[in-house]
């Protein structure tokens, strides 16, 4: 049987099993071995067109965001209004067949937009440019899943699927679990709280089916068994992901209002050029990128607030250190900062200290 086969057994058992605390421990142990088929699936023999074709794309600017979503729902389209760059876009479906790059300038930040081609059901099996798509999906910092509002709720869904399906996580946080493969001393197994979806034995099971004995596992927080999952494979990739509902110029008001009140979703229309600033807002907020301007010593010179440094949400000022340049970390004495980041203004503070979007920073070396 191949691989694709007993994925298909697998899933078609893990349907009909009623979920229940009888059937806990066998869905559980299907579960592990349809993530290890797929894994397997994944790592399997790289097909030819793995490469090439401008799907090798350079990364550039400051942050990289993916358009993935089902053919002629308007990527190209999008890509189009948002960036100086053309992408041809037409009414027939897989119109685009490679991936396009193109930037948008926002916040003073340099954002580089990947149009890809359409995706179908089975992507992830390698159907169509599927498996190319994806694969620079991994590497964007958010997705912006397009979607045809007029399709209803199932292109969503199977997207997510196919998504899931190669270790790809949509707004979700990596499990809170330690996991620690050993030599030897058999399975140690705690929880710092407590469990409802999992225990010890349901735990050491799928471990055996990726014939691990010897572990140590502790749970942070009350992780499913999928999660536990995840954390054993390893390879999965958490993505910020924005739901762009487009075309809502050919639905009703209503239907607008409804879809607009889901999570991490947003309407738009490129036709009519609505609400485009606002997918814009709402990209930099699931970038979580941050500006701070730099400060010149002595005088009463303002800040350069045109020109400000882009940085991730969390930097410290050692980060702004080596934004600048690498070698300024090590002739640092302090930091002078005005921003909300600290309680006055200004206040002297070390390279660890965290900080905010438009802090304004004056460095002060040794
Ligand atoms: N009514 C309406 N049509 C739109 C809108 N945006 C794009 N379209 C149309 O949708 C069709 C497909 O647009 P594309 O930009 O080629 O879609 P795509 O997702 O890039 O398609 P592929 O590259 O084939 O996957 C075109 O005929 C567009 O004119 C919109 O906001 N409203
Ligand atoms: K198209
Ligand atoms: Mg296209």
């Amino acid at each position: 049987m191949g691989i694709l086969e007993k994925i298909s057994e697998i899933e078609k058992e893990i349907s009909r099993t009623q979920k229940n605390k009888a059937t806990e421990y066998h869905l559980g142990l299907l579960k592990a071995k349809l993530a290890k088929y797929r894994a397997q699936l994944l790592e399997g023999p790289k097909s030819s067109s793995a490469k090439g074709e401008g799907f090798d794309v350079m990364k550039s600017g400051d942050a990289r965001v993916a358009l993935i979503g089902f053919p002629s729902v308007g990527k190209s389209t999008l890509l189009n209004k948002l960036t100086s760059t053309f992408s041809e876009s037409a009414s027939y479906e897989f119109t685009t067949l490679t991936c396009i790059p193109g930037v948008i300038e926002h916040n003073g930040a340099k954002i580089q937009l990947l149009d890809l081609p359409g995706i179908i059901e089975g992507a992830a099996q390698g159907k169509g440019r599927g498996r190319q798509v994806i694969a620079v999906g991994r590497t964007a910092d958010v997705v912006l899943m397009m979607l045809d509002a007029t399709k209803g709720d199932v292109q969503r869904a199977l997207l997510k699927a196919e998504l899931e399906t190669v270790g790809i996580r949509l707004n979700a946080r990596r499990p809170n679990i330690y996991f620690k493969p050993k030599k030897a001393g058999g399975l140690h197994f705690n929880a710092t709280c407590p469990l409802t979806h999992v225990n010890e034995k349901l735990i050491q099971l799928i471990l055996h089916e990726y014939k691990i004995f010897n572990a140590e596992v502790l749970f942070r927080e009350d992780c499913t068994a999928d999660e536990f999952i995840d954390v054993i494979t390893g390879n999965r990739v958490y993505l910020p992901c924005i739901y762009v509902y487009n075309k809502i110029d050919t639905i009703s008001i209503e239907e607008v209002d409804r879809i607009a009140r889901q999570p991490h979703s947003i309407v738009i229309s490129c036709n009519l050029d609505l609400n485009l600033d606002f997918l814009l807002d709402k990209v930099w907020e699931y970038l979580a990128l941050i500006r701070i301007y730099t400060k010149k010593r002595g005088g009463d010179q303002n800040p350069d607030f045109g020109d400000g440094l882009i940085l991730r949400n969390n930097a410290t000022v050692e980060h702004v250190c080596h934004y600048i340049h690498r070698t300024i970390a090590n002739s640092f004495k302090y930091a002078l900062i005005w921003g909300t980041s600290t309680k006055f203004n200004p206040q002297r503070v070390g390279l660890s200290h965290v900080v905010q979007d438009e802090d304004v920073i004056q460095i002060v070396k040794k």
